[in-house]
């Protein structure tokens, strides 16, 4: 970057972080996609001039509400909710909710402003919101769950709608979740339409929405790994969590004929020498999502299996790297482990998993690099194809779907390629995934004027 520019991007910077005190996730979400897009806008003055890049980073609206429920003992509990309308330029606001501890506002703008970005690049219209509250799922009960959800609804219902802002999960919200979420909305407003996505199938909900953000990811590092004559067969993967997304990036692995070798959770990884295999996997899906176990209940089970009690997963060598737990869960010093390993290539998995540092040690190194933008797209595409089917009272068959995520990846890899693409042959997805995302977004608001 030439200096007038990089002064440019300080001044910006400056300018945001004065008007998001105390929000480091959302100035580190900014500063990625700034760093890429303020050389584009001043290559394309329209934007500029319109303050487009200044505009994104305010969110349309932000929705911060009391949630109120009983625990079993019948103790009163208070959290805090959120709904964060980013943008919706292209289509009605879309994105997850996540129920963590961790949950803060920064938390929540830096996934909304993020997910801008990515709808964009999934070429469906969607706009970019995300949501959620400081709730931990971790030990309630069933109907704890139930009366959260309840009461969190209770609320949300008034801020959303199937044409306004259609929420899904995220990180501890899935398919219990969203039913007890959806049944209540259902019962406030006397409406079934697609309110949310990531329904159950008898009740409107879309084939493949599970799997998609985790088959996309594997996707979209086949698509890279095709680009260098490579492909994912005889590989050895490193995947951590082993959640919704990264049981299913395990199983699509699998599927490729690679061995995945790890999984987490936030207490440690597991380390399986032998390989977890497409049993082992439906054995830590019935684990996580029916008995709602630790993953260190692994190595109890498969011999051979070692357990690493409060690590992370990136010192076992291997060639591919699939983070898809939480944001920063690979630092520098993670970033030059498995480089240091070989690793060949990454695919986010997880929302802004890698931090800033160690995104450019893995540029600054040459692999393929796939940021979460464009690397786990496939989930909320399969969402946008959950709005169509309920908007048309039809469903698409596994089949079908399945080839329409993988026709959505390659679109997403190809414009990714093509804005990413240097003179040195040498493609930086990180910036093709932010230049590309923008675009679009750009040029509707240009559209629409000073709005
Ligand atoms: N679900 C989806 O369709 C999409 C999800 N994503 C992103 O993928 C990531 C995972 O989401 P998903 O699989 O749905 O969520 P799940 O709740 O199904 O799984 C989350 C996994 O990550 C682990 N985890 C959560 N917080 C931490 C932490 N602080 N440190 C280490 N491990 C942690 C959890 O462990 P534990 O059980 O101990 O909490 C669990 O194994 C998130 O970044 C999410 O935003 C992105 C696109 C779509
Ligand atoms: O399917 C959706 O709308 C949610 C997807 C999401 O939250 C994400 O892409 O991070």
């Amino acid at each position: 970057m030439a200096a007038d520019q990089s002064t440019e991007l300080e001044g910006f910077m400056e300018r945001v972080k004065a008007r998001n005190p105390g929000e480091p996730e959302f100035l580190q979400a900014v500063q990625e996609v700034a760093a890429d897009i303020m050389p584009f806008v001043e290559a394309n003055p329209k934007y500029r001039d319109a303050k487009i890049l200044e505009r994104l980073t305010e969110p349309d609206r932000i929705v911060s509400f009391r949630v109120c429920w009983q625990d079993d003992k019948g103790d009163v509990q208070v959290n805090r909710g959120f709904r964060i309308q980013a943008n919706n330029a292209i289509g009605p606001y879309k994105g997850g909710l996540r129920f963590h501890p961790s949950v803060t506002q920064s938390v929540l703008k830096f996934l909304a402003f993020e997910q801008i970005f990515k709808n964009s690049l999934t070429g469906l219209p969607m706009g970019g919101g995300k949501g959620g509250a400081d709730f931990d799922p971790k030990g309630k009960s069933a109907a704890e769950v139930m009366r959260f959800c309840q009461s969190f609804m209770t609320e949300l219902y008034r801020h959303v709608g199937h044409d306004t802002d259609v929420p899904a999960g995220d990180i501890g919200v899935g398919g219990r979740e969203i039913g007890y979420m959806f049944g209540q909305y259902k019962r406030i407003t006397n409406n079934f339409t697609g309110v949310l996505t990531g329904k159950g199938l008898e009740y409107g909900g879309s084939e493949m929405r599970p799997e998609a953000t985790g088959y996309g990811a594997v996707y979209f590092m086949e698509d890279m790994l095709h680009t260098k004559g490579e492909q994912i067969e005889g590989k050895t993967a490193v995947i951590s969590g082993s959640g919704n997304v990264a049981t299913h990036a395990a199983e699509k692995v699998n599927h490729r004929g690679g061995k995945v070798l790890t999984l987490s959770d936030s207490a440690g990884f597991i380390y399986d020498p032998d390989g977890i295999d497409l049993e082992k996997i439906e054995w830590v899906k019935e684990l996580k999502n029916v008995r709602r176990g630790r993953i260190s209940e692994y190595a109890e089970h498969f011999p051979g299996a070692e357990y690493h009690q409060g690590k992370r997963p990136w010192g076992v060598a291997a060639d591919l790297a699939l983070p898809c737990a939480t944001q920063n869960e690979i630092d520098l010093e993670d970033a030059k482990t498995l480089l240091a390993n070989g690793c060949k290539a990454v695919a986010e998995g997880a929302n802004m998993p890698t931090s800033l540092d160690g995104v450019h040690a893995f540029l600054e190194a040459g692999v393929l690099f796939g940021p979460a933008k464009a690397a786990n797209a496939g989930g909320v595409a399969m969402s946008g194809l959950e709005m169509s089917q309920n908007s048309a009272r039809r469903a698409l068959s596994s089949e079908e779907l399945r080839d329409l995520l993988r026709s959505i990846m390659d679109g997403i890899h190809k414009r990714c390629y093509e804005a990413g693409l240097q003179g040195d042959g040498f493609c930086n997805y990180v910036k093709g995934a932010n230049i590309a995302g923008f675009k679009k977004v750009g040029d509707a608001m240009l559209a629409f004027g000073v709005v």
